[in-house]
């Protein structure tokens, strides 16, 4: 019987997938697995009995990746599962900050007891005139799940779209559509784009790379998209940037007290992953990795170990070992097992940065005596048997 622990409200189609070998608690020190979305991780003490946090959605700065991995934690998220939710408000942000569409709707509701409604609105309608999307220049930074999806819908509203991402991956190098240039420096897109978004993770290389340097290689009027996080952007300078009419709008997925309230902000609350079908796509794979993990010792879109699969589990034991990636690692544990006589049916080893992983299915039961010797070693973060 597993145990889990919800953080954050998770879509229930995605926990009905947990059978009766599950049960949900509400104290996060006897779970075995943690379920969050955004929930703030950093300060959190970890029992020894945590196994996995799976994070439905796919920014991990919450979590406290390293601590995890050091404590034998196996860190998921769900990588792509709510990209579609988020290319769809960055479509509506960009539409909001073309037309002034909220201020001529807050404008009606305004006047919308006056009996001369109609005709005003014929005289006023040109205060919130706009621009149309079709023919301009936008810049998508970062072309991952969503920046890729962002990208190609653009090319399908008449937009010339320039994409930047030195590290992107064959796949999405495979969905990104060819009309799309390619920037082959940041500089070069801020330069030519009327519209700039950005979908990077928060690394030490990402936070505040929107400052006012980067705004002074931009066209006036620019308009920027910010859904990926609040520290990509050097708020005090955006606000600059807006006051003096450097940047026409800014359209942000995150609320500051800084910046909710400046003219030319358009301030959404986190809703890029707030839609129905994204909260139930990501906790289904939540669930999905977190079931894996748990009963095979699979590791599939982990942030901090390696992924690493061996399909089902057999008939005999499968030992899997979280442990650092050093030499003789691997030749200390298998030395161990044939000390102790047993076979080796079955066996993977990964490696992600400092950390590895190793799987062993072995014939019969693993002796717990074995395993005790496993756990000694140095290097050794955490051994399972799944028997
Ligand atoms: N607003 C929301 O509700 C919401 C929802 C989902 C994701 N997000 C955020 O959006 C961002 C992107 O998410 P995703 O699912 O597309 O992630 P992803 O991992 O699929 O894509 C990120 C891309 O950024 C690229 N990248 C990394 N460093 C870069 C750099 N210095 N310059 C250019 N590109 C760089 C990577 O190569 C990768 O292709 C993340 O920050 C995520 O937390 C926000
Ligand atoms: O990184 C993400 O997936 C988004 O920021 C969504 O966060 P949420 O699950 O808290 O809405």
């Amino acid at each position: 019987m597993y145990k889990y622990n919800c953080l954050n409200p998770i879509a229930q189609v995605g926990l009905d997938k947990f059978d009766e070998n599950y049960v949900k608690t509400d104290k996060v020190e006897e779970a075995d697995a943690v379920i969050v979305r955004s929930a703030a991780m950093h300060e959190m003490e970890f029992s020894e009995n945590l196994k996995v946090i799976a994070r439905a959605g796919a920014g991990v700065n919450n979590i406290p990746l390293d601590k995890c991995a050091e404590k034998g934690i196996v860190v998921f998220n769900t990588p792509g599962a709510n990209a579609n939710g988020v290319k769809e408000l960055v479509i509506a942000g960009m539409l909001l900050a073309a037309r002034d569409i909220i201020g001529g709707i807050n404008w009606v509701q305004e006047h919308e007891e006056d009996g001369d409604l109609v005709k005003m609105t014929e005289k006023k309608k040109k205060a919130f005139a706009g621009t149309e999307l079709e023919g301009k220049t936008l810049g998508v930074i970062g072309l991952g799940a969503i920046g890729v999806l962002v990208a190609n819908a653009a090319t399908h509203l008449g937009m010339e779209v320039y994409g930047y991402d030195p590290y992107v991956s064959v796949d999405a190098a495979w969905k990104l559509s060819r009309n799309i240039h390619h920037a082959k420096t940041v500089d070069e897109l801020y330069k030519e784009s009327d519209y700039i978004t950005i979908h990077v993770p928060a690394l030490e290389d990402t936070i505040g790379m929107i400052n006012k340097d980067a705004i002074s290689l931009m066209k006036k009027d620019v308009v920027i998209l910010n859904l990926a996080r609040d520290l990509l952007v050097n708020s005090e300078d955006m606000v600059d940037a807006l006051v003096s009419g450097a940047v026409k709008c800014y359209v942000t997925d995150f609320p500051t007290p800084e910046i909710a309230g400046v003219k030319g902000a358009i301030v959404i609350p986190h809703l890029g992953a707030s839609t129905e079908e994204s909260e139930d796509n990501c906790a289904k794979m939540a669930v999905k990795e977190t079931i894996d993990y748990l009963e095979n010792g699979n590791i599939t879109h982990s942030v901090n170990y390696p992924d690493c699969d061996m399909g089902v589990k057999g008939d005999g034991a499968r030992i899997t070992i979280l442990h650092h990636n050093i030499p003789n690692m691997l030749g200390q544990f298998t030395g161990l097992l044939a000390k102790a006589n047993m076979n080796i049916s079955l066996m993977a080893n990964k490696s992600k940065k400092g950390y590895a992983y190793t799987m062993i299915d072995v014939d019969g039961v693993a002796a717990a005596e074995v395993v005790d010797a496993l756990e000694k070693i140095e290097g050794v973060l955490k051994v399972r048997v799944i028997q």
